[in-house]
């Protein structure tokens, strides 16, 4: 009987963002490739290191990427554009990073990911999210009848590096179906399955050079497992997996599963010539007896049992309570974190401002390591090896459990009072629109921006500054206001209709108010990847969530002085709050969305009360809240939409209320869309050309809409007149007196230099697009 420690991939950014520095300085040509690559080396050297003095078994390789670890399979097995291709070698960095960033001549601020770029330029890969994590990762592209070629050694190479520092490594690659999985195709209705026995062979020859390079297992993770699939796809998985057993009988395949329980596709998966099989007990401990029973003796069981996906110390005796027998009835099992571990912050140990009865409880990727390798002892040796380590788990579970900090009984019982009429506005909107039109009097295809003006490297000085104490109080406020006051002169300037103050004062949409509200701590160095060198710091929640004060109130009301046309009071919903935090897991999601949204439902009444003829609640993480199964979407529907219209329907009819939302794909939850009932929504189109809005003509959408006329994650200027044709196509599909003119989303990682432009152009278009469809 054998228990181990398995890690399916460490965070790679590095526990002081080293590899954005280095990224940043490398994309501003502020450094040369050979110190990039040295940081680079260094930060695995010692990702690799740390891992086996925390005790860890199994540590991974090729874990580590420039940028993401799908646009290193899509490299890895010759997935390469032609226009890409004429920029170097195919496996350069300079062709890497064309794929990840476009070719546009971005600085460390750059945050453009698919610019289209002007005369010749190169647009980066499209970027999407990672299931349902706030991870982008970059999509591969493919055409009918392509053929693959092993083009980069990444994963062979970092297992020789590992090996030549002294460690035998298991191999993490991204797995044949999963990859085709997330692929597109330029071609309308071509399938990128197909390519699969074109793709195989690249994929044997990898694991063949793995092994001849002393690899004795290899990880490969096929997520898709975890989603609704048809015959097809399940059909591949046999194909793939017999193939590759077939071809290269003496690897070892553990098939790494996460982010859902397998379902339907558990026959599937244990069916397969694998050696071992990795399941998410987090999100689905339930699927653990169906797995004993399915799955064949000889197959190693890597059990999930750690959380991967958020910052909760693990109840130990709890654990022990469920894997020891499982333990006694296997001969062999590994213990793994739920999934990668790339999710979670990197190091507890740097969190010294902490609330010392908040930090007790938490665990980040070093912590869920420690804590794993006390389990394998437990589950090894007996309990009372690791008794003092129970005996200090058990009292910080209790601490968690007991503390008054979790429990707030005026929150719990505002909850349970709110009845069906707090989710209702007084009259419908068809009543509602005429009684904010005559208020706010604006044009025909009113304009607009959705919030954010760009976030500059001064800006974020001087909240640093302010941070260290190098910048008093009052002189930080009064930079604050100047940059607001200069938004707004400029805003007025080129004409447009609905202002916004600009959100200088913000680090982050959901950061901003996490810091704000109770329920909430807030950390220093937790940072979490969201795309390439992008990271974010998501609040964590630990306890019930209300508002002791107004949070956007007087920045707002500075802002509206200063200008005689409306100013949008602008705030993050509940759902997007909720999906882009640390959430406690001691009681449903549903249920801390509802306390959310019953705080920011104050702000929205605070700022009506102050003036605010019109409030935008941003629910950019709505969709991507979305569960991964269909079975489950309509639940969550229901309460989403439901917390959404709580905060939104404490005002007066005449209060005009906004939703912004960008990573639009809801063509199949645009009835959630509708019941969310927003007089004005603002949605992200330009990319796909207005095609979105036809969810919105057959539905009938009967409110006000928004859609993106330019894309703002590229630096290019979008002319007069393709905005202009995009509006006229916008008008043809839906009335033109239901729509506004705005970009596509925020504009923080913009630079002024293409904002002004941009806006100034988007103001033509909209003067010609009244007078086209006048
Ligand atoms: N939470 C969240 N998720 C989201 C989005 C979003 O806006 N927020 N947008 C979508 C895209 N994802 C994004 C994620 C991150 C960033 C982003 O720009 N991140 C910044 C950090 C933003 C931030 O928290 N800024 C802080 C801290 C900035 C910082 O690094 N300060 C330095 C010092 C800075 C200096 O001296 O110049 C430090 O603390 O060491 C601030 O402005 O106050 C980055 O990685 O560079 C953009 C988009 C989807 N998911
Ligand atoms: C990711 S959605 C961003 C909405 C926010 N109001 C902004 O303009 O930045
Ligand atoms: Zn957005």
């Amino acid at each position: 009987m054998s228990v181990t420690v398995a890690n399916l991939g460490f965070p790679r950014i590095g526990p002081r963002r080293e590899l954005k520095t280095a990224l940043e300085s490398y994309w501003a040509a502020k450094t040369h490739k050979a110190a990039l690559l040295e940081t680079a080396a260094g930060l695995r050297a010692a990702t690799w290191a740390r891992q086996r003095a925390l005790g860890v078994d199994v540590i991974p390789s090729n874990d580590f990427s420039f940028y993401d670890q799908v646009l290193d399979t899509s490299v890895m097995v010759g997935a390469i554009p032609d226009i890409y291709r004429a920029l170097g070698a195919a496996d350069s960095l300079d062709v890497y990073f064309a794929m990840a960033r476009g070719t546009q001549t971005g600085t460390a601020d750059e945050s453009c990911s698919h610019g289209h770029g002007k005369g010749g330029d190169v647009p980066a890969l499209e970027m999407t999210k990672w299931f349902d994590t706030n991870y982008h990762y970059m999509v591969p592209e493919v055409t009918p009848g392509q053929s693959f070629q092993l083009t980069s050694t990444k994963a062979i190479d970092e297992y020789r590096e590992a090996k030549a520092l002294g460690y035998r490594t298991r191999p993490v690659i991204l797995g044949p179906v999963t990859w085709l999985l997330l692929a597109k195709s330029k071609q309308n209705g071509f399938d990128p399955l197909t390519l699969l026995p074109n793709l195989l062979p690249v994929y044997a020859e990898l694991l063949r050079r793995l092994r001849d390079a002393g690899a004795d297992w290899v990880q490969i993770d096929e997520p898709a497992l975890v989603l609704d699939l048809d015959d097809r796809a399940r059909g591949a998985f046999a194909t793939a997996y017999i193939m590759l057993a077939h071809t290269v009988p003496d690897v070892k395949l553990m098939l790494a599963t996460y982010f859902g329980p397998l379902g339907d596709n558990l026959a599937t998966a244990v069916g397969l010539p694998i050696a071992g099989l990795h399941i998410d007990l987090v999100r689905a401990p339930e699927q653990l007896d169906e797995v004993l029973a399915k799955a064949p003796p000889e197959l190693l069981l890597s059990l999930g049992v750690i959380d991967g996906r958020n910052v909760w110390k693990a109840n130990l005796t709890a654990l022990l309570d469920r894997y020891e027998p499982i333990v006694k009835l296997r001969r062999n099992v590994q213990i793994a974190p739920s999934c990668s571990l790339l999710h979670t912050p990197i190091d507890l140990a740097l969190e010294t401002k902490l609330d010392v009865q908040v930090r007790d409880w938490l665990s980040f990727a070093v912590q869920k390591l420690e804590e794993l390798s006390i389990l394998r002892l437990g589950l090894a040796d007996g309990r009372y090896v690791i008794s003092d380590e129970l005996a200090a788990n058990a009292d910080s579970i209790t601490s968690r459990r007991t503390s008054s900090l979790t429990n707030d009984r005026r929150v719990r019982a505002r909850v349970s009072a709110v009845t069906a009429d707090w989710a209702r506005r007084a009259v419908p909107f068809g009543e509602r629109i005429k009684l904010q039109r005559s208020i706010l009097n604006l044009p025909p295809l009113p304009t607009t921006t959705i919030g954010s003006f760009p976030q500059t490297a001064e800006v974020r000085k001087a909240r640093a500054a302010h941070g260290k104490g190098a910048l008093d109080h009052a002189a930080y406020k009064q930079f604050l206001q100047e940059e607001t006051e200069r938004a707004i002169r400029w805003q007025e300037e080129i004409g447009l209709d609905v202002l916004v103050h600009g959100e200088f004062e913000r680090n982050d949409m959901v950061q901003y108010f996490g810091e704000q509200l109770a329920g909430f701590t807030f950390t220093k160095a937790a940072w979490v990847q969201s795309y390439g060198s992008r990271c974010v710091r998501p609040p964590i929640i630990y306890g019930d969530v209300s508002r002791p004060k107004p949070m956007t109130v007087d920045w707002w009301a500075y802002a509206q002085g200063l200008t005689t046309r409306p100013m949008k009071g602008m705030l993050t919903g509940p759902v997007t709050i909720l999906q882009w935090s640390f959430v406690r897991d001691d009681q449903p999601r549903e249920q801390t969305c509802r306390q959310i949204a019953l705080a920011i439902r104050d702000e929205v009444v605070d700022l009506e009360a102050a003036g605010a003829k019109i409030i935008q609640i941003d629910e950019a993480a709505l969709r991507e809240g979305l569960p991964l199964r269909r079975a489950d979407w309509q639940p969550y529907l229901d309460w989403a939409v439901e917390c959404f219209r709580i905060t939104a329907s404490g005002v007066k009819p005449e209060t005009q209320i906004h939703t912004h939302m960008c990573y639009s794909e809801f063509n199949d939850i645009i009835a959630a869309i509708g019941a969310m009932d927003a007089d004005v929504i603002s949605i992200e189109t330009a990319r796909s050309k207005m095609e979105l809005l036809d969810a919105f003509a057959t539905y009938r959408y009967p409110n006000e809409i928004g859609p993106g006329v330019y894309d703002i994650h590229a630096p290019r200027i979008p002319t007069v007149d393709e905005m202009q044709q995009l509006l006229i196509k916008a008008g043809g599909r839906l009335s033109s007196g239901q729509l506004w003119v705005n970009p596509d989303c925020g504009l923080k990682t913009r630079k002024w230099e293409e904002v002004k432009p941009a806006l100034i152009n988007m103001i033509d278009a909209a003067k010609g697009a009244r007078v086209a469809l006048g």
